[in-house]
């Protein structure tokens, strides 16, 4: 599913990633673990295509990111890509139940808000689709932006401290509904974390350090 060889990204003097070798499997779960700025967040931006590597190759899913232009990994990302963030990012003008629906922009409206309202059934919360992201606690935000990176069904979900802003009883409930969600789904998950908790509940653990994969 995703195969990196030699991926290399700097910011100035800073090497952000430095020659990164990575095979991970389709529906594999991997965790990627490091201390802050050893190139995590920067790791999984390279693979949901929104930074383009100075150096080496990435390719997702058979789609070749290196050569792709912006119009095209912009497409490929919408199409093959769920993301989620430590804040959840959810749009604050929007209920929780447009915001899922989001990324379904090509469905017809009816369909695609029945969708919505599945996902967000799916991990616990159907009762608060039409209440708007102030309106709700930051562990329920959390699984309304889990439900817009899955309601597409995209074969990779992108995680970047998923639970960092729950307290750890809900950061567990959380992360388990992330995990029962993506193995429904049969997709690849790579997560982003400091906690050693979340790392023991992938798969496989890929340890970081200055940019560089080193356990
Ligand atoms: N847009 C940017 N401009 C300049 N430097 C950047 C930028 N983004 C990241 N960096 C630098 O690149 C390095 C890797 O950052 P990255 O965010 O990938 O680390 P991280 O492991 O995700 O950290 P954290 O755990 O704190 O989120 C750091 O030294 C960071 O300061």
């Amino acid at each position: 599913m995703i195969k990196l060889v030699g991926v290399g990204l700097d910011f100035g003097a800073t090497k952000a990633l430095d020659g990164v070798d990575l095979a991970v499997a389709a529906g594999d779960v991997v965790a990627v673990t490091g201390p802050s700025g050893c190139g995590k967040s920067t790791l999984l931006h390279v693979l949901a295509g929104l930074l383009r590597p100075d150096r080496g190759e990435v390719s997702v899913g058979g789609t070749d990111l290196t050569s792709a232009n912006d119009q095209a990994r912009t497409r490929w990302r919408l199409e093959n890509c769920g993301f989620v963030f430590q804040l959840g990012d959810l749009v604050p003008e929007l209920t929780l139940l447009d915001n899922v629906a989001l990324p379904l922009d090509g469905l017809r409206a009816k369909n695609a808000r029945e969708r919505a309202r599945d996902t967000l059934g799916e991990l616990g919360i159907a009762e608060l689709a039409d209440r708007f992201p102030d309106q709700v606690s930051g562990g329920q935000a959390q699984r309304a932006a889990i439900a817009r990176a899955l309601v597409h069904n995209p074969p990779l979900v992108l995680a970047d401290e998923p639970t960092g802003s729950l307290d750890q009883d809900s950061g567990s409930k959380v992360l388990d509904l992330l995990l029962r969600a993506v193995s429904d789904r049969g997709a690849t998950v790579v997560l982003a974390t400091h906690e050693r908790r979340l790392a023991a509940a992938a798969h496989r653990e890929i340890r970081m350090l200055d940019g560089r994969v080193v356990a």
